[in-house]
């Protein structure tokens, strides 16, 4: 559903993937790690056709340099490392947009719209900051809205850069469960941008890791899990 064949990308002189070949069926875990700088969010904005590429990106039989804007949106939702928002809005009113894909033009959000919202606030168990300005609240709080926002786009799959970087202890072990879970209960394809590699123990799913020099898709388990720490925690080539 998701194939990546002979993939080339980056920016100008400076090539970040090399011949990428991976080839992932619905749905599934992924998460994406490797050294800083290492070419992990090139490869998303290549995947979310931000980047031109040479090789083939099938997204469900489709190539992604093809796919029109609006098809792509109903394909796949993508949370950035950095999103901002630079006027006041109150958490509820930011996080309702993910729903802009389901309304018409100039309709507005509903009551059925923010019970969505609110069941999701809860999950995430930040429904006391609903009524806040998003602008005033901590980095963390943030992060858990921006994935509230795409949670709510409700996409078969979704790419995530580094969703857990700022939050607590607790809160970086409840999303991962809660995209491990996406998978198992809503057959969702989530693949996750993350230097978290503690927090990946006990998940089930795939790592791929863009700083070996042929990367692959690897099962997770310990042993994998262990083998690509310690790769990691040598310095990059
Ligand atoms: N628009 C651009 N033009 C030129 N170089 C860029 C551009 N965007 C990123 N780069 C460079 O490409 C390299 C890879 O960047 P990328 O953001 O993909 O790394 P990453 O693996 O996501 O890193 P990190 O773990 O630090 O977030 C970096 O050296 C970066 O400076």
């Amino acid at each position: 559903m998701l194939e990546v064949k002979d993939l080339v990308a980056g920016y100008e002189q400076r090539v970040l993937i090399r011949n990428l070949f991976f080839s992932l069926r619905a749905p599934a875990f992924v998460a994406i790690v490797g050294h800083n700088g290492g070419g992990k969010t090139t490869f998303f904005k290549a995947l979310t056709g931000q980047l031109p590429y040479q090789g083939h990106i099938h997204i469900q039989g489709m190539q992604v340099k093809d796919l029109p804007r609006r098809v792509m949106g109903s394909l796949l939702s993508y949370l950035p490392q950095k999103n901002s928002v630079s006027f006041p809005i109150p958490v509820r009113d930011l996080a309702v947009m993910g729903l802009i894909r389901k309304k018409r033009f100039l309709e507005n959000y509903d009551a059925n719209d923010y019970h969505q919202v609110d069941e999701l606030l809860s999950e995430l168990e930040i429904a006391h900051l609903a009524h806040q300005d998003f602008t005033q609240l901590s980095g963390g709080e943030q992060q858990l809205v921006w994935l509230a926002q795409l949670i709510l786009q409700d996409t078969p799959i979704c790419l995530l850069d580094e969703p857990t970087q700022q939050l607590d202890v607790y809160h970086k072990k409840h999303v991962f469960h809660l995209m491990t879970s996406w998978v198992t209960q809503q057959q969702k394809t989530v693949l996750c941008i993350t230097h978290d590699l503690p927090n990946l123990i006990g998940h089930t799913g795939y790592l791929l890791n863009l700083s070996k020099p042929h990367p692959q898709l690897e099962i997770l388990n310990s042993e994998t899990l262990q083998e690509n720490i310690s790769f990691l925690e040598k310095k990059p080539i």
